[in-house]
This record gives structure tokens, C-alpha cells and sequence, in this order.
């Protein structure tokens, strides 16, 4: 506990450099000065039923990630993160770290012991992970609950293997995609034409607007290497030997390399991944939910320096043009959502596979323009699934909606970048998962000291804006920790270890009970959706 706090206290007085934006500005007035227009959610949301006897706690899982052959062969193994059983791990300094040199001050101790919701050690295949982790959670999703899964852990430990893996060993994100079509395999809503909506709302689509879906569909599945072959070519040879200094002060580039498009990536080659890749074959009875029919979309956002991006959007052609950024809005009910992020409308996991690696070759090619890595990106991928009584009325729908969010690496960039675009980008990934911290502190405070609540600071960065709606009931949140066990990275990972120790204390408020609303119908302002049929999905019984 008091190792927490410190460790809390010390990452407050890290160099942070909170961004100023148009959009901020904006939020304040709207927020502060014109209190007719203030959410009350936010409000609302530390009183919120807590009190309602709730025993779910966030499910905290740790893996851990084998030594590379390189690390094996160096100095890395020194017995740093023993798996003690199968909820238990234990940390032990080695001598160069400064957990280690602090002890020898009765500072610290040189041992901690941490406990998960469940350990993974490093034996642990994608298939068992995924079985032990995400496939209760792909079915809840899939039977109507908001789900967040979203991973931890400084660069290089395995997160992002850990979510999207490869083609031959796939990873939760694609397993999950298997699964919720081989679930839904014959109960698909046909058509597109109903689409979700803001956070989890449904807009019924004119014939016209459909075929506008359609053909932004085939283009976006169309996106290819082909516009970063032009980008490449723009940028010439430079581009392609750019690196980044890590944390630890080495070249990023071999962390980079394998995420920097290559020039022969070809609409072929992504084909020919999504062809050859290993599927998951796992299904889930969805007939105990009665008549339903399914209608998948998916979107893909990246959060780079507190700004939003979507990854489904072609990157702009010309050396300087800037990639459109993104706002959160947030919808009737208080709930948090990017606005004008592309959904599209999947038919079949291979589809929606091909949209993530679309998404990944465009995150890696506008790292490599805008000379980062992808590791200081936080990337979210959406699936939402509306749930249509087969023979009654579609206004009766339900949209639930699973996010899984690939964070960007956790260590104190601040300690070696200092000065300009690094220096920036350092302060803006610890002020996200600073803040995510604080709120996952603050809950957990709350929770245990009801009669002297804090307000969350969910507002104080876009990531923790977006999870907000998880954490606060309306959906259930999971946090997988990823941890390497070099020697060289341990006071970083000890700071992930304590970071999850509070994170497993934050007990899921149950679900807020909403009123039920007569379906309304609702015309947009725009003259393009002035057809639009919305409604609250969630206030309506699906059967
Ligand atoms: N469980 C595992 N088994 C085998 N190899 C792994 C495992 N976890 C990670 N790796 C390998 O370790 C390397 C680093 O993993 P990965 O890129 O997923 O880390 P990361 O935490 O996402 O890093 P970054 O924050 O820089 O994106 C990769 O080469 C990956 O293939």
C-alpha cells in the first residue's frame, strides 16, 4: 500500500506535459460556462450505485514473455520474475537495478510478491491464453455486454503479440474475431442498414446512405501499401532508416524495423496473410438468446499525442499534409465516443482481419512519416455487434460493443528523451497512462472510502475518457499486464507490477439502471442522414 502511493507520489513528479488544445478550450467553456450544458454524468458517476453490493473485480491477467535468444544468451536472465502458481509472481532485484541499490538504504525491499486474477508463464501458448482470458469475455460481448480488454506493460514485453500476435499464432484480437463469427455463422442481419451510432446507438440507413456504406467498405478494404508505396517514395531512403531512441537509451530500431512497412507490402501480400493465417475454431451457442440476428462493424483509432486518428482512413498523399484528427463527443447519455471515427460493416472474420492489418500498415507507415514508433501510439480496435430480433420490429436492436486497446509502452520516456517532438510525445504518453492510474487509484479509494469520495479525473486525457463508460458500469473492463523478465528493464517492470496490484482492487460497479425510453425517432442535422432513424438501442427489451 505504501509502496503503491510512493510509487504514485514519484510518477506525479514526472516531467509531463499536458496539451493545450483547441478542442480543450472548447470542452472547458462548453462544460464550465454554460452549466445548462454541463454532463451531470461526470457527477454522477462517483456516486454511482458503489454502494450496490458488487464483489466482479477487474480481472487483472499477467504474462510473461520468454527470453529472445539474444537476451538468453546476455546477461538479461538473472531470476527477476519467478512464477510462483498460478496467481502469484514474485520480483527480485537484481544488483544493477535501483530497486536493488535503494534496499542496501532500507528504501525498498528487494523481493515483492504480486497476485493476478491469473499468471501466465512464459510456456503459455496464444490458444491457452485466449481460452483462459478473453473467451468468457467474447461471449458476454457477444450476449450483450460492453466489454474493454486492454493491455500493459513497457515496450517490447509482449503487448502487442499478446492482442494481435501473427499470422501463424494469433493473438486475442483475431481469435476473438473467429470465435464471434463461427458464433453468428448463418444468424447474420443481411444488408447495412442499420448502423451504429455515437456510443451505443443504432441510426436506421436509407437505401441511399446503404450503398454509401457499401462503397466505403470496398475502399477502405482496398487501402493498401500501394499509397504508402507513394509515401515511401516520397520520403526517399531517409524514411526507412529513421529510429527512435527507447527508453533504456539503445536505438529503437529493432523494435521499429519489423513495424515499418516494407516495400513490397502489396494488396497481394495482405491477401495472401489473411489466406494463410491459422484460425481459431472455438464457437459459442448463441441460440440460448432466441431469434437474434447479428450485424458486426468494426473501427480502428490510434492516440498519439493526445490527439485522435483513424486507422481506416487513408493517409494523406502529399510529404506534409497532417492526417485529419479526431474529437470525442459525447452522446445523450453521457457517454464518450470519437467522433466521425469510420465503422465498418464486416460479413466474415477474414474481413475484419484484413481491416486490422489495413490499420496496422497505416499506423506503421505514419510512425515512419512522422518519424515515431508505434510503440508510443495507443490503438484501440472496436468490434461492435448489433443484436436484431430475426422476426420483430429492428427498432428493437441492441449494440454492445468490445474494445480492445494495444497501449503504448509504459516506462518514463522523459528520462531519456529531452527536447522537442520526443520530449512532447514522452510527456503525452505519461500523462495518459498517468492519468489512467490516478483513475484506476481514485476508484479504487472510492470504493473503499464511500463517505469521502474524490472526484475521477477520467476527463484529464482522451484514453481515460474513452474507458470511462467501462469503469464506471456500463461495461466490464479487463487489463492484461505483459512483463519481460530482463534484468535491465526491472525497475521499469516492478512499476508495472505495483501499477496492477491496484488495478485487481478495483471492483466493476454494476451496470447503472436506465430508465426505459418509448423509442423515438430523431432527425439529424445533417441533410445526408436526414432519413436516419435513431434510438436508444439499450432502453428497449431485444426480446
Ligand atoms: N509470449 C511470447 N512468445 C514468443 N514471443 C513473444 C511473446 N511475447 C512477445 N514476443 C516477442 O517479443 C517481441 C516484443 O513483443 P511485442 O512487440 O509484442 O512487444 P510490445 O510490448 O508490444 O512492444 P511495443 O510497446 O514496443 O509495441 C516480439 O518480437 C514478439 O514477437
Amino acid at each position: 500500500m505504501a509502496d503503491s502511493r510512493r510509487y504514485f507520489s514519484e510518477i506525479m513528479n514526472t516531467n509531463t506535459i499536458p496539451m493545450e488544445t483547441e478542442e480543450d478550450d472548447e470542452e472547458k467553456a462548453r462544460i464550465y460556462k454554460d452549466p445548462m450544458k454541463r454532463n451531470l454524468l461526470d457527477d454522477f458517476d462517483k456516486t454511482m450505485p458503489l454502494d450496490v453490493v458488487s464483489d466482479e473485480r477487474m480481472s487483472v491477467f499477467l504474462r510473461v514473455r520468454p527470453f529472445s535468444g539474444q537476451e538468453a544468451e546476455g546477461d538479461e536472465n538473472q531470476g527477476c520474475v519467478v512464477v510462483q502458481n498460478n496467481n502469484m509472481v514474485k520480483a527480485n532485484a537484481p544488483k544493477d537495478s535501483h530497486t536493488y541499490k535503494a534496499q542496501l538504504y532500507g528504501l525498498n525491499k528487494a523481493s515483492h510478491t504480486f497476485t493476478f486474477s491469473k499468471v501466465f508463464p512464459e510456456s503459455t501458448t496464444q490458444k491457452e491464453f485466449f481460452d483462459s482470458t478473453m473467451l468468457k469475455l467474447v461471449q458476454d460481448f457477444i450476449e450483450g455486454q460492453n466489454c474493454l480488454v486492454f493491455t500493459y506493460g513497457v515496450t517490447n514485453s509482449g503487448k502487442t503479440y499478446t492482442i494481435q500476435g501473427n499470422p501463424r499464432n494469433a493473438g486475442v484480437l483475431p481469435r476473438g474475431l473467429d470465435v464471434l463469427f463461427n458464433s453468428i455463422n448463418g444468424k447474420q442481419w443481411p444488408g447495412m442498414d442499420l448502423k451504429p451510432h455515437m456510443f451505443c446507438d443504432v441510426v436506421k440507413l436509407s437505401p441511399e446512405q446503404e450503398e454509401t456504406e457499401r462503397k466505403l467498405k470496398e475502399r477502405t478494404l482496398k487501402l493498401n501499401s500501394s499509397e504508402d508505396h507513394d509515401v515511401m517514395t516520397l520520403l526517399g531512403d531517409d524514411a526507412s532508416d529513421q529510429s527512435v531512441m527507447n527508453a533504456t537509451g539503445h536505438s529503437d530500431s529493432s523494435t521499429c524495423a519489423d513495424k515499418k512497412p516494407g516495400l513490397h507490402d502489396s494488396q497481394e501480400s495482405l491477401i495472401a496473410e489473411v489466406e494463410n493465417r491459422v484460425r481459431e475454431e472455438t464457437a459459442i451457442d448463441v441460440t440460448v438468446q432466441g431469434q437474434i440476428r447479428f450485424s458486426v462493424w468494426v473501427s480502428f483509432a490510434e492516440i498519439y499525442n493526445e490527439q485522435i486518428f483513424d486507422l481506416l482512413e487513408p493517409l494523406p498523399k502529399k510529404k506534409n499534409a497532417k492526417r485529419p484528427v479526431l474529437k470525442l463527443s459525447d452522446d445523450r447519455r453521457g457517454s464518450p465516443y470519437i467522433k466521425g471515427l469510420k465503422e465498418i460493416n464486416v460479413t466474415s472474420a477474414d474481413e475484419a482481419y484484413k481491416l486490422l492489418t489495413i490499420g496496422q500498415r497505416n499506423l506503421k507507415t505514419a510512425c515512419t512519416r512522422l518519424n515515431h514508433c508505434s510503440s508510443r501510439s495507443h490503438c484501440i480496435f472496436n468490434i461492435k455487434v448489433i443484436r436484431v430480433p430475426d422476426k420483430g420490429n429492428p427498432r428493437m436492436a441492441r449494440v454492445s460493443m468490445l474494445s480492445l486497446c494495444d497501449l503504448a509502452g509504459s516506462e518514463r520516456h522523459s528520462k531519456t528523451h529531452t527536447t522537442g517532438d520526443r520530449l512532447k510525445e514522452a510527456g503525452n504518453i505519461n500523462t495518459s497512462l498517468l492519468t489512467l492510474g490516478r483513475c484506476i487509484e481514485l476508484l479504487r479509494y472510492n470504493q473503499q472510502h464511500k463517505e469521502k469520495e474524490k472526484i475521477i479525473p477520467f476527463r484529464d486525457s482522451r484514453l481515460t475518457r474513452l474507458f470511462q463508460n467501462f469503469f464506471c458500469g456500463r461495461g466490464k473492463a479487463a487489463m492484461i499486464v505483459n512483463v519481460s523478465q530482463c534484468a535491465s528493464m526491472f525497475d521499469e517492470t516492478l512499476n508495472v507490477f505495483k501499477f496492477s496490484a491496484i488495478a485487481k482492487q478495483v471492483v466493476m460497479p454494476p451496470k447503472p439502471v436506465e430508465k426505459l425510453a418509448e423509442p423515438r425517432q430523431r432527425k439529424t442535422k445533417s441533410s445526408a442522414r436526414a432519413s436516419s432513424i435513431c434510438w436508444d438501442p439499450s432502453a428497449t427489451p431485444c426480446e
